[in-house]
């Protein structure tokens, strides 16, 4: 056991989970390795977190027991072949990937008995508010799950689901944050639009989507208990809210949700 970390993919996914478990505490910096192909990439790494880099994943497996897969679907099916006879079944795999089923990595491994979890985790994570659900093959044990959850829990939330459900998890909160930011960013330049200056717009925007979600989490209530609760009769939110559902606001985000899951699905090949 060498009880370190590998984090195969240096992007902005693998960075949001190294910089969140660090920030953790879950694992030192002497204990993590990320592999990367981007020489500039692997010095931004080594000198913004003082991990171990390396441009060879081979050296990732080698010195890994835990291997995060954090590199883009579409190249996924080359690294595997290319890697397979560097796995073994000490290590734990660990999987981010969009849209690719758990049955994929043993194909392109050859092998049946490795143990891989799937996670769809989200960016939130660099500041340990992510959210993450995960699946493990049939040869993943309790302690291998635990310790998946373990990871995850570090930077944020993570519950377990059926593999099945992977999909959707990736439309709704993998994808999430960019809606989110999209809503944010339209919020903001909606104040502008209406006279304020954009440093006011921007803090009352921040910390009216943080008050609301913090209400919804405090008070246990149904969001639209709360939405009631903001709405006069004949005030201003009525007014706001006729032109958001004349619109087709709350249809629009169940499309792009479901436009998401999708494309989660067509990525593993499965549409
Ligand atoms: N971004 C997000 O919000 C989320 C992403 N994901 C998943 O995480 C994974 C990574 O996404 P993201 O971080 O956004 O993508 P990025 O493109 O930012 O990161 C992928 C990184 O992997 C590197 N890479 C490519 N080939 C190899 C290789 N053979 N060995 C080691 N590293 C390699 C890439 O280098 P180079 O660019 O030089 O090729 C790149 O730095 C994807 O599978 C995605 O589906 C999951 C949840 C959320
Ligand atoms: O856009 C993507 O494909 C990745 C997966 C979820 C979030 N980002």
């Amino acid at each position: 056991m060498t009880n370190k970390l590998g984090c195969i993919g240096g992007g902005q996914m693998g960075e949001a989970l190294i910089k969140g478990i660090l920030q953790s505490g879950l694992y030192p910096k002497e204990q993590i390795v990320v592999a990367d192909p981007d020489a500039d990439r692997r010095q931004f790494l080594e000198q913004t977190y003082s991990v171990a880099t390396s441009g060879n994943s081979a050296d990732v497996w080698l010195t890994s027991d835990t291997v995060i897969l954090a590199v883009k679907p579409q190249v996924m099916g080359r690294l595997l072949r290319r890697d397979k006879d560097h796995v073994s079944e000490r290590h734990l795999i660990i999987t981010i990937a969009a849209g690719l089923p758990l049955s994929f990595y043993n194909d392109c491994l050859n092998a049946r008995a490795y143990r891989i979890i799937r996670v769809m985790p989200n960016t939130p994570a660099l500041v340990l508010e992510g959210a993450s659900a995960l699946s493990g093959n049939e040869n993943v044990t309790a302690t291998d799950l635990q310790q998946a959850i373990g990871i995850f829990n570090s930077v944020g939330k993570a519950i377990v689901v059926a593999e099945e459900y992977l999909d959707a998890v990736t439309g709704l909160s993998g994808s999430g944050p960019a809606y989110v930011f999209t809503f944010t960013e339209a919020m903001i330049d909606a104040g502008v639009k209406c006279g304020l200056p954009r440093n006011v717009a921007e803090a009352l925007t921040l910390q009216t989507i943080l008050g609301s979600v913090n209400l919804l989490r405090q008070s246990g209530e149904h969001p639209a208990v709360q939405r009631a609760r903001v709405t006069s009769p004949g005030g201003t939110t009525i007014a706001g809210l006729h032109v958001l559902e004349r619109a087709g606001f709350s249809g629009i985000i169940i499309d792009a949700v479901e436009a998401a899951t999708r494309r989660s699905l067509e990525l593993g090949g499965k549409r």
